[in-house]
């Protein structure tokens, strides 16, 4: 379970640059709940997710996983309870590394400290069939350097990565922006699959209006550092995009380009 609490986060407060970011959110996501979180720029979805992975600490507020409070941990210490999936394909892989160091790298997240790093058979065999589940050929290539492989491969293998060391909370951050409408759609379907699969609990940033309608068990719309809309059950699955695009309205949102385009 993941609770967000009155989270606040201004950014350069008390200067012309000041910017509020996080302006009292609050926030519980059940076990296993998966939530799109749509918004325009700026209104808090990075610096939401931020908080949550310990990247930026709040002002105010607190952040709890499992009913631990996680509000002072920084991001280190929370990378085993946090899979995370940057926009940017390049982000989640070492390139000079080959696909199974990666993985190895991956794996040994959050196991007991002093695990060795090396690729045992066993953990070859596991990573073998880890990769099959992708449909990409991968399983075949566990020596190739990651650095070889096109943007979609490496946003599967970074998703793999993220998700198969079972972390309390997922974190997807635009993660399928960058890729093309038939690769998107597959790292679209793996994600399901994997936040099934493990019964994760995540946070999916997306401008995308009919993905954060496709996926998912419940949709947050954030303005101004605020939740505006949080619809889930037969609700999300009756909502449209115009209803989405009324509501933008409503809570006084400006569209940005790249959410009315998609
Ligand atoms: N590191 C930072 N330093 C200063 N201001 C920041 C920083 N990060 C975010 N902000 C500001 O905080 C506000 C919220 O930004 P954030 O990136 O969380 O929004 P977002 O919803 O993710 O937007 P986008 O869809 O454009 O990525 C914005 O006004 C932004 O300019």
């Amino acid at each position: 379970m993941l609770a967000i609490d009155s989270v606040t986060k201004t950014f350069f407060p008390g200067t012309p640059n000041e910017r509020v970011a996080l302006a009292g959110i609050s926030l519980r996501l059940a076990p296993g709940e998966f939530a799109t979180v749509i918004g325009s720029n700026g209104a808090g979805k990075s610096t939401l997710l931020n908080t949550v992975a310990g990247r930026i600490s709040p002002d105010s507020g607190t952040i709890t996983v499992d009913g631990d409070d996680v509000t002072r941990l920084p991001d280190h210490r929370r990378a085993a309870h946090v899979g995370r999936v940057f926009q940017d394909p390049l982000a989640g892989t070492a390139p000079d590394m080959t696909i199974e160091e990666n993985l190895a790298i991956a794996y040994a997240r959050g196991k007991t400290r002093g695990l060795r790093l090396g690729v045992t058979r066993t953990k070859r065999d596991f990573f073998r069939t880890e990769l099959t589940s992708l449909e990409l050929g991968l399983e075949n290539r566990l020596k190739m350097k990651v650095g070889l492989l096109s943007g979609g491969q490496r946003q599967a293998l970074s998703l793999l990565m993220a998700t198969f060391s079972e972390p309390k909370i997922l974190l997807l951050d635009e993660h399928t922006a960058a890729l093309d409408p038939q690769r998107a759609d597959l790292i679209t379907r793996l994600t399901a699959e994997a936040v099934e699969r493990h019964h994760l609990t995540t946070l999916m940033v997306t401008h995308n209006m009919d993905q954060a309608l496709r996926v998912g068990t419940r949709l947050i719309m954030m303005h101004e550092g605020r939740v505006v809309v949080d619809i889930s059950g037969e609700r999300k699955e009756r909502a449209t995009v115009p209803d989405l695009l009324s509501a933008f309205a409503q809570a006084g949102a400006g569209l940005d380009d790249r959410t009315l385009l998609q």
